[in-house]
């Protein structure tokens, strides 16, 4: 297997800069906070500070495309030089925009993202797989004839996930449990990591396997919710790709729940934090201090 697969990156920028991805949101609030305008220059200065102090350091940065093309062609153009800059610095760039669309259009998304030519080109993007998983093929084509990766949503950090994401099949499968299995598909017989990762929530259910060792403790009185838990778990046991966890920090997200929500595919993880990293800006050094701490909490936690 190349070592250039984005998987094997992956791999290795794990193993050398820890586990940590460090969202590059510019976010009003995180704008104002910084005391910088709500504007295309606050959020330029917001990105350089966040780049220079974690874009040399972590595994992974994580642009939000939407908080960029709110200011247009402008936001676009720095959206671009966020990504250069973050790859120079040595970062795997993950672009967070979501996409998902029938087949056709899912080809421009493709060449847009995962395309060597293009200047919006990153290392993997996210997507969503609600319009039918085989709709993603084309992003799956183009990322691996250029070396990229990409992210399918399977169980999201936001409470209103549920509601399609742990609906059952007839199958008896969750449909979240379906998503990780075509994924698991497509990264079978990867060697060190296939390319293709998942997105999971540190807000939500307990895996099979955490909920095992919490059904073995239930004579110690553990409630109803863990039975209702167990039955809607989900199984990472043959994903043999990275795992983005949103939902860290801010969102209640603690380094114990990788284990819990991942089990032994824990050791995968990209716990994923965006304002809980920048709110302790603007200065590149508080930035930097917040993001080391992090990524050692999570490497601790994950035991790695
Ligand atoms: O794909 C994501 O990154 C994502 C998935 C998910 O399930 N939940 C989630 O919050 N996110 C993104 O993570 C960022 C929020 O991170 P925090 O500011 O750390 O809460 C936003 O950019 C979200 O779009």
């Amino acid at each position: 297997m190349p070592d250039n697969t984005f998987g094997a990156r992956t791999a290795a920028a794990l193993s050398r800069r820890g586990p940590l991805c460090v969202g590059i949101d510019p976010h009003a609030q995180l704008l104002r906070s910084w005391g910088l305008d709500d504007s295309l220059d606050g959020a330029r200065q917001f990105c350089e500070t966040l780049v220079a102090a974690v874009a040399g350091h972590v595994a992974f940065v994580k642009p939000q495309s939407a908080f960029f093309e709110r200011f247009g062609s402008g936001g676009i153009a720095l959206l671009e030089n966020v990504i250069a800059e973050s790859r120079r610095a040595g970062a795997l760039v993950l672009l967070d925009v979501k996409r998902g669309d029938i087949g056709s259009t899912m080809s421009a998304y493709a060449q847009a993202y995962l395309d060597a030519d293009s200047s919006l080109a990153v290392d993997a993007i996210t997507a969503s797989p609600y319009l039918g998983f085989g709709s993603l093929q084309p992003l799956f084509d183009t990322a691996q004839a250029n070396d990229r990766g990409v992210f399918v949503l399977a169980l999201t950090s936001n409470s209103e996930g549920g509601q399609v994401q742990l609906a059952r099949r007839k199958d008896g499968r969750t449909v979240a449990q379906s998503i990780i299995d075509e994924a698991a598909a497509l990264n079978a017989e990867a060697e060190p990591l296939g390319d293709i990762g998942i997105v999971m929530g540190a807000t939500v259910p307990g895996c099979k396997e955490s909920n095992a060792l919490t059904l073995r403790q239930s004579t110690y009185g553990i409630t109803h919710n863990v039975v209702h838990n167990g039955e809607t778990a989900h199984d990472l046991s043959e994903l043999n790709g990275p795992i983005l966890v949103p939902g860290m920090g801010v969102q209640g997200g603690q380094p114990s729940d990788l284990r819990r929500v991942l089990g032994a595919s824990a050791q995968w993880a990209i716990p994923s934090y965006s304002r809980e990293i920048a709110r302790h800006g603007p200065t590149v050094a508080s930035v930097r201090s917040v993001a080391e701490q992090t990524a050692k909490d999570c490497a601790d936690a994950i035991g790695r």
